[in-house]
């Protein structure tokens, strides 16, 4: 299909962080696969500059042009914006969800999606209310990987049947010396491992054990532990068990030590072998491996499959969204508004037993 029969989704993107700028540079990088076209029509930050200098930075050897905003709100009025990408600290995301289905426009929302699952149905309730597409940006659901790996597990059955799966995610901050404002620090930003990474290892749990989500998902049973630096929640570990299989997941994470840069970040074991998952960090898998049941002291030999490409991965779910855009649906049927919901329903059930609170939680 040449690329100008591809459906086009005319991006505005919120905020100049981290995130924005991943996300951006995985659009606008040239790839010959195309299922969609991605123009990124507008930046919107709290400051004009910030948004030059993204634009100069980010949106490059594009033929068009990006406009620049010195606000978020230009972002919503913008006629020509198809959709607004939502990259502002989740303690933000219900109020920037809100704005932006106010002014009747379609949103794909970073994780997590809000604070706790009462904010999540706000805004979904709020999406249907008006209209408009609203979708959780939880790229790692939409990796071809996942639904690849899910038909081997679930249909090949290549691991017989499966029992548990674990994954943990690492990452080394020192909170104590982060300014009172970092986003890893400030609880009405949603500082904390859970809701920043824990969410990762959660979904290779939920992705892997369940085959029925995301339409007909179960809920697991929970046991979770949480503990803290001068307030802020460091270190999570968490037990799934689903009532109907018995399948366990152990779901670990900490900001409080780093792993390196290629290391195993999910096992799947089933009743006749085991499943590795390679990569970075649980959010940015790199390949995994099916290996035969262990019996020897040797490891056995593995068959590897590789899903290494240019793009960190933002491009399939930027896929999805344009092409759900363009056939009408108001929801993504990779992540669909229970399933999120039902996400941050877990989270505040770990929250709960672990002992975290945010000030949303009592508005
Ligand atoms: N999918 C993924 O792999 C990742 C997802 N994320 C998610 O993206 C979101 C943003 O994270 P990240 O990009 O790392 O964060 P950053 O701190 O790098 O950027 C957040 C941006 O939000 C805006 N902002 C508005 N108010 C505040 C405030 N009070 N404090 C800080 N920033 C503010 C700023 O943009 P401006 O001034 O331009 O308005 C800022 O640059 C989080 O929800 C996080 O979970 C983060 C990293 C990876
Ligand atoms: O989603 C994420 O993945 C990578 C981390 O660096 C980041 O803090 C987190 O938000």
């Amino acid at each position: 299909m040449a690329a100008t029969e591809l459906p086009t989704c005319r991006w505005g993107i919120l905020t100049t962080g981290l995130i924005s700028s991943w996300f951006v540079a995985d659009l606008v990088m040239p790839r010959e696969d195309a299922k969609a076209k991605h123009i990124i029509q507008a930046i919107g930050s709290s400051s004009l500059e910030k948004s030059r200098d993204f634009a100069a930075k980010y949106v490059k050897d594009v033929p068009y042009q990006t406009t620049v905003y010195g606000s978020y709100e230009e972002v919503y009025n913008d006629p020509n914006i198809d959709c607004v990408y939502v990259g502002s600290p989740h303690g933000f995301h219900k109020r920037d969800c809100l704005a932006a289905i106010a002014a009747g426009k379609n949103v794909l929302c970073e994780k997590a999606f809000t604070i706790n699952a009462r904010e999540a149905r706000e805004v979904f309730d709020a999406a249907k209310a008006k209209g408009v597409y609203v979708a959780e940006a939880m790229w790692l659901r939409h990796r071809p990987m996942l639904a690849d790996l899910r038909k081997l597990l679930y249909e090949d059955k290549v691991i017989g049947e499966v029992f548990r799966t674990t994954s943990d995610f690492q990452m080394q901050l020192d909170i104590a010396s982060l300014p009172a404002t970092s986003r890893y620090k400030d609880l009405s930003l949603g500082a904390g491992s859970m809701l920043d990474i824990g969410i990762y290892p959660l979904t290779w749990a939920i992705l892997t054990l369940d085959p029925g989500t995301p339409t007909q998902s179960e809920d697991p049973k929970i046991l979770a532990a949480q503990s803290f630096v001068d307030g802020i929640e460091v270190t999570t570990s968490l037990i799934l068990h689903y009532p109907s299989s018995g399948r366990q997941g152990v779901v670990t994470t900490t900001t409080e030590r780093r792993k390196g840069a290629s290391e195993i970040i999910a096992t799947i074991d089933g009743t006749n072998g085991f499943v590795e998952v390679e990569g970075a960090v649980p959010s940015h898998p790199r390949s995994f491996t099916v290996y035969p049941k262990w019996t020897e002291d040797k490891k056995p030999e593995g068959k590897k499959y590789d899903y290494q490409r240019l793009q960190q991965g933002f491009i399939y779910e930027a896929d999805n969204t344009a092409l759900d855009i363009a056939a009408g649906r108001k929801e993504s049927p990779i992540v669909p508004w229970a399933e999120s919901i039902r996400v941050m329903e877990i989270m505040d059930e770990v929250r709960r037993q672990g002992g975290t609170k945010y000030p949303q939680d009592s508005a």
